[in-house]
């Protein structure tokens, strides 16, 4: 491509070669690529970043044509430039996908209050529809009450365990059978370390799908950004002014993934590939066939010594339905139905007062540090 001349002829900028676009050769180079430390103008970055995604979403047939499909929208950066590129993509090379926003009210006073207040802007800005489904209507706990009754050590597990079945609830309620989220490549790069750290063979396998659907469930997910590094997001919602909510969950991320994170971040300050290349080896690794082990009995929950619970359903049934709550659940109990067990037992014990409608946590923590056993 030539040289795009200064705008101003009377005042000429010389602008060195190395300081061009290394794509366009043309504009001046104003981003270094976190992905591949290529110097690009903001034009050249934003069609190289959209078009990967859109590489990503046809070489893995992600949609079909008149699909409807909920966005996981938490006002984050993840989930406000997926919503954002998904629109964009999808009027841009027509895939036929109707949108709508999904967010989950995790109910955490001061923190996901106002992120959902940036999705209710984004389907303003966007002109998507959007519906919003919480913890409190779905299992009549807020995320504030079970720290202040479990701790804040397992939050990211009864967390974990309650959004991707408020999600499917949500989807379900809309009729909408795919799910996409901001995974992105770090996260998921992470995950892969994570599990390969504990062993976890079984996570391993699927920590690296771009699809994924449990037994018994119609509902899919998709993470279009898989191949997406998250300081490209960023620099895409910067250089775009979307907006979009920043602070970091109340609650701390679990130990060990905040340790996974640190350890990926330094690891691609040395070389930024590293992301890329632990996906590709993740998706490369042919694990040994399981051994077949028998499991412990139906609603056994069990804390690792990590401070980590794990769960067990019991016999796995395709298609079946949990036996409390009639949601469909490939155990004879979900997973959401063992964590509220533990909760409702500790709760009658407690017998905490459920207003918390002023101070969230902070309130029921002071509740808690009241009593005596
Ligand atoms: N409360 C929520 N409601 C709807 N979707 C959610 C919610 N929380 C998370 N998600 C979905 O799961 C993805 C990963 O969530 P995670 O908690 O790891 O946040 P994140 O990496 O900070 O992403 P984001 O920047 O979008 O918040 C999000 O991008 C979003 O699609």
């Amino acid at each position: 491509m030539s040289f795009t001349p200064p705008s101003d002829p009377k005042k000429p900028k010389s602008i060195k070669v190395s300081q061009l676009c290394e794509l366009c050769h043309s504009r001046k180079a104003l981003i270094k690529r976190p992905k591949n430390l290529q110097k690009i103008c903001k034009l050249c970055f934003f069609h190289v970043f959209e078009t990967e995604i859109h590489n990503t979403i046809i070489s893995n047939n992600l949609f079909e044509y008149g699909e409807k499909v909920a966005v996981g929208a938490s006002g984050g950066k993840d989930s406000t430039v997926l919503a954002y590129v998904l629109k964009l993509l999808n009027e841009r090379y027509n895939y036929g996908i109707q949108i709508v926003l999904l967010s989950i009210d995790e109910g955490i006073v001061g923190y996901r209050d106002d992120s959902l207040a940036t999705v209710k802007r984004n389907k303003e800005q966007y002109g998507l529809p959007l519906e919003i489904v919480s913890y409190r209507e779905l299992y009549d706990w807020t995320m504030d009450e079970i720290v202040a009754c479990a701790g804040v050590r397992n939050s990211c597990t009864y967390c974990g365990v309650f959004r991707r079945q408020a999600l499917d609830r949500g989807a379900a309620k809309l009729g909408i059978r795919h799910v996409v989220t901001g995974h992105n490549a770090d996260d998921m790069a992470e995950t892969v370390l994570m599990n390969i750290l504990r062993g976890d063979v079984a996570r391993l396998e699927k920590s690296t799908a771009i699809m994924t659907q449990s037994s018994g469930s119609p509902i899919k997910r998709s993470k279009p950004f898989k191949y997406s590094y998250q300081k490209e997001i960023v620099l895409y919602a910067h250089y775009k002014k979307l907006d979009y909510f920043s602070t970091e969950c109340t609650y701390a991320p679990e130990a060990f993934r905040g340790t996974a994170r640190e350890l990926m971040k330094n690891l691609e300050a040395v070389r930024p590939s590293c992301i890329i290349d632990i996906i590709y080896s993740g998706e490369s690794l042919r694990l040994k066939p399981k051994r077949t082990k028998r499991a412990p009995p139906a609603g056994h929950v069990e804390v690792c010594s990590d401070g980590s619970v794990s769960l067990n359903g019991g016999d796995f049934v395709d298609g079946n339905r949990c036996e409390r709550c009639g949601y469909l659940s490939s155990n004879r109990i979900c997973k959401a139905c063992m964590l509220l067990e533990g909760l409702q037992q500790n709760r009658a014990k407690l017998s905490i007062d459920r207003d918390v409608s002023t101070h969230g946590a902070a309130r029921l923590t002071r509740t808690l540090e009241q009593l005596t056993f």
